[in-house]
């Protein structure tokens, strides 16, 4: 199955957990560099993807615009359009890679999910679009394992390290820096970021 993938993103002053320890335009880049690693590797496993930002931002990716903001809003105008498989994958995922999104999209149930860190929701496989509608923030995962059993779908809840590691908080810059290979590891390398090894749980730190 070759399905488009819808990716979030937000161009504009993304990524705000993050502030303490990159500027805006420093987010704002990285966030733009996490997007491209997750298009290679929605590439490299046949996907096509569609970008799905608040603004016009200057790329050649596909891109639909919206005008509103709000996530849910703006997706659940999309999905009953769709007749074929839809792959919905956020743009804070750089680890994904080939295999774990084919991992998703061969599933034999109705539909699959990934969990993120803490509730959320990091990438939704869905059969039938049309039967289902998002509501992601908060306990996004457990919000939509009920709006899937409430619409009589099967759902498998795939166990994937590269996929349920979101980049929200600066613990998770320690996986980029160990687990990355793409383009957002190189944007944070850039910056000085690497890692402190010395004392306890390893840290990510930035020369000055
Ligand atoms: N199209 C669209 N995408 C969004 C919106 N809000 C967040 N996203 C994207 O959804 C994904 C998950 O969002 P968050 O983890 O909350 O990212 P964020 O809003 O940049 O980060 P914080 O400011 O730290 O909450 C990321 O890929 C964002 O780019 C929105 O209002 N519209
Ligand atoms: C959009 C939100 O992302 P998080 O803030 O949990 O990374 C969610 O997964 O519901």
């Amino acid at each position: 199955m070759c399905p488009h993938a819808l990716i979030p993103y937000k161009p504009k002053n993304p990524k705000t957990r993050l502030s303490s320890l990159l500027s805006q335009e420093e987010r704002e880049a990285f966030a733009f560099a996490m997007l491209e690693d997750v298009v290679s590797a929605a590439k490299d496993a046949m996907c096509s993807p569609v970008v799905v930002g608040t603004e016009l931002f200057d790329s050649e990716l596909v891109q639909v615009t919206v005008k509103d903001a709000d996530l849910n809003q703006t997706l659940n105008e999309i999905l009953p359009t769709v007749e074929t498989g839809l792959l919905i994958l956020m743009a804070d995922l750089p680890l994904a890679d080939e295999a774990s999104i084919r991992r998703v999209t061969s599933t034999e149930k109705d539909m699959a999910i990934v969990p993120g860190r803490g509730g959320g929701t990091n990438v939704i496989f869905m059969k039938e679009p049309k039967k289902f509608h998002v509501d992601y923030y908060g306990t996004s995962f457990v919000k939509h394992m009920k709006i899937a059993a409430d619409a009589g779908l099967s759902v498998e809840v795939v166990d994937s390290f590269r996929l349920h590691t979101d980049i929200d908080e600066e613990d998770d810059l320690v996986e980029l820096l160990i687990h990355g290979t793409g383009k957002s590891r190189a944007y944070l390398e850039s910056l000085g970021f690497s890692l402190a090894t010395e004392t306890g749980r390893v840290r990510c730190v930035r020369k000055r």
